[in-house]
């Protein structure tokens, strides 16, 4: 963006606060995600390398800036806020930033607070979330087969994954359940977790597994289209469409044999960049405007330098300007182009 348009939209910014971010193909920014932190207590095979390094503590948000800088976000219109991770629930005094940030629902600012976690930690945590505010959470769970769940998360366990998707449900949470469908490994299961996920009452996504940073596995070997999935589906089960949509990517159908409502989220076979509503904010303050390229904001030196709404305004707008208009990843029988070399774990998903 050139300096001149720059110092147009701090003009802007400075006599209209309250205006909502909309970028420069009319996409306006509604919904907020915040990775809270870019640690984990599992290393999933395509998420992260074994030996994967963390970033320094100190370069971290403090939970009163993570605040802060989500509530710029609602002034100018975001309605719906999700923490992710990393695990969003090891990150010490998340309770304290759910409760915090449980005051814009309150006040009719925000629509919806949310949650992606791995669930390993949920069960100590579910009844504080719902009294904060809390609705709906979705908890990652790509298989039932306990070594099967080993060898995916390499550090997780089935049951305490198991406990914290029913500590959810009894809390008074509606669970979504993530699955990314990979090739190898859960390709013969989903239908398990589909059934799985209709006798709890669960809504279930499937996801293409995305070329985002270095693994230790061939990404090709792993991906698995969920177009295929999709007609394989369609052999067994009725699928209807549904118009339903959560401001997330994924597209629904109901398959009306389970009473499941099953979303997909095929980055890869569909690109829905088209009706993108989102942006994701790391641990450390940087603002990424897609979750497919580089390009970044850095809002933690803007609110480290000064106090000044306006000026935070001014930043939010001029990263807003240069969202683009989509990703470039791409998996295919010639392999895979990681669009960028940053982990799904840094930016939450
Ligand atoms: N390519 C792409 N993938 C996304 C985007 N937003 C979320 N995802 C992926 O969707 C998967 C599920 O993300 P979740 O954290 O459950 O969020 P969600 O699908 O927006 O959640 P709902 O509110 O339940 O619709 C993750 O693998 C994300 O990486 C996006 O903007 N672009
Ligand atoms: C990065 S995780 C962060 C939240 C939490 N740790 C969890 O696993 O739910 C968010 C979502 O991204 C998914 N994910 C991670 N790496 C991915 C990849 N390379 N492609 C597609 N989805 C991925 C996970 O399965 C999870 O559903
Ligand atoms: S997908 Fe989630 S649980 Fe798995 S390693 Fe990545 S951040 Fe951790
Ligand atoms: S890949 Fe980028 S443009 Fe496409 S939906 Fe995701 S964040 Fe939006």
């Amino acid at each position: 963006m050139s300096s001149t348009a720059a110092a147009v939209s701090a003009a802007d910014a400075a006599k209209n606060p309250t205006r909502p971010l909309v970028d420069p193909f009319g996409r306006a920014i509604s919904y907020l995600r915040v990775s809270v932190t870019d640690r984990c207590d599992f290393r999933c095979v395509y998420c992260m390398a074994e030996d994967m390094t963390f970033l320094p503590k100190s370069e971290v948000l403090s939970l009163e800036e993570i605040d802060r800088l989500a509530s710029a976000f609602i002034r100018r219109g975001t309605r719906k806020l999700r923490l992710t991770g990393g695990e969003p629930l090891v990150r010490r005094g998340i309770e304290d930033l759910v409760k915090s940030l449980g005051r814009h629902l309150k006040s009719g600012d925000l629509d919806e607070l949310t949650l992606t976690s791995n669930g390993s930690q949920m069960a100590r945590h579910a009844d504080n979330l719902f009294a904060a505010g809390v609705r709906r959470v979705n908890i990652s769970l790509d298989t039932l087969d306990a070594d099967r769940f080993a060898r995916i998360t390499r550090w997780g366990r089935l049951p305490q994954v198991l406990d914290g998707i029913a500590a959810a449900r009894a809390a008074g949470l509606k669970v979504k359940l993530n699955t990314v469908a990979l090739a190898h490994e859960n390709a013969h299961e989903l239908i398990d977790l589909m059934q799985f996920a209709a006798r709890g009452g669960h809504d279930l996504t499937f996801i293409e597994t995305m070329p985002l940073g270095e693994i230790d596995q061939d990404r090709v070997d792993q991906y698995l289209p969920l177009s295929t999935v999709r007609r394989q589906l369609e052999q067994r089960f009725t699928l209807t469409d549904l118009p339903h949509r959560t401001g997330g990517p994924a597209r629904y159908v109901r398959v009306e044999e389970l009473g499941l409502q099953l979303g997909f989220i095929t980055p890869l076979t569909h690109n829905f960049c088209e009706s993108c509503n989102r942006v994701r904010l790391t641990a450390t303050g940087q603002l990424y405007m897609c979750l497919g390229q580089d390009d970044q904001a850095d809002l933690r030196a803007v609110i480290r330098r000064t106090s000044s709404d306006a000026d935070l305004d001014a930043a939010l707008d001029e990263a807003i300007a240069r969202k683009p208009k989509g990703h470039d990843f791409m998996i295919d029988r010639r392999g895979a182009r990681p669009a960028v070399a940053r982990h799904m774990s840094l930016t939450g998903g």
